[in-house]
């Protein structure tokens, strides 16, 4: 690691009434990093990535994107500032194929153009922009061959990269993804795997996730939470042998 972190959280803290959901949590995201958080049910890390994402506006603490300060920033500037999120197929349109879905992602981050004589031309370069974003993403997705197939019949697990892919096609640097395993059985989950390692080079990442074993696979770093509060950050290995995690977490069966 060098330089400053990607993304960089301090002292977060929301509170809904009496509760605090996510309690004084500070984080760092590096490029080619994929720091992994996990905790139990109602432990606070859908709040934590909502927070993260500006979906949810803080209590206190604060958030720099790539040194800019984001802590009140809407979710739309955000992700036009490099962060990108999944939403567990919420954002997939089910007749549409694999690419269209892909592309009209790519379409959503294309920059507007103001009226001009040569705007024919310069929307024709925004096209091929887009289209040339949404190929990328496909491709590094591992959805290339899919990409005539109707969403809607995809597989589950593929379904799940196409989230990936959708969020890829907005040229992210931060990358926010929600239990990207869920649901999946062993190929589906180790496919997944595969294909959050190959986009760690270029980008920071936080992942939410339950399974075990993609957990200790993924992880450069692991932040466990409970109650809100974030009881052992670090690396993974000295996390596994920490006690009070096994106690709180990593005994019980998830
Ligand atoms: N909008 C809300 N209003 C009130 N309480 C909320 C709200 N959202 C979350 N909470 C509470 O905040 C706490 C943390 O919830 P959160 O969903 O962030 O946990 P989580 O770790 O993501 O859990 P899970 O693994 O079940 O998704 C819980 O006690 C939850 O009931």
């Amino acid at each position: 690691m060098s330089g400053q972190p990607l993304l960089s959280a301090r002292q977060l803290t929301k509170k809904f009434g009496g509760l605090a959901a996510v309690n004084e949590v500070s984080l760092d995201l590096w490029q080619d990093r994929i720091h992994v958080v996990i905790g139990p049910n109602g432990a606070g890390k859908s709040t934590l990535t909502n927070l993260l994402s500006g979906d949810l506006p803080p209590t206190s603490g604060r958030i720099e994107l790539a040194g800019q300060d984001i802590t009140r920033a809407a979710p739309e500037q955000i992700s036009r500032h490099g962060l990108g999120r999944s939403y567990q197929k919420t954002n997939i349109f089910l007749p549409f194929t694999v690419w269209e879905n892909i592309r009209l992602a790519a379409q959503s981050r294309a920059p507007q153009q103001p009226w001009n004589p040569l705007r024919w031309l310069h929307s024709a370069q925004a096209d091929q922009a887009t289209q040339a974003r949404a190929e990328a993403a496909l491709e590094l997705a591992g959805l290339a061959e899919r990409r005539h197939a109707i969403a809607g019949a995809a597989s589950h697990g593929e379904q799940r990269q196409l989230e990936v892919a959708m969020t890829l096609a907005t040229q992210p640097r931060v990358l926010l993804l929600d239990e990207p395993l869920a649901g999946m059985g062993t190929a589906e989950a180790e496919r997944m795997v595969e294909l959050l390692l190959r986009i760690k080079p270029k980008h920071a990442m936080m992942v939410v996730e339950h399974d075990i074993d993609a957990i200790f696979t993924l992880a450069d770093h692991l932040t466990v939470m409970v109650n809100g509060t974030v009881i052992a950050s670090g690396e993974p290995a000295a996390i596994r042998a920490d006690r009070g995690v096994q106690a709180a977490y990593l005994g019980e069966d998830h």
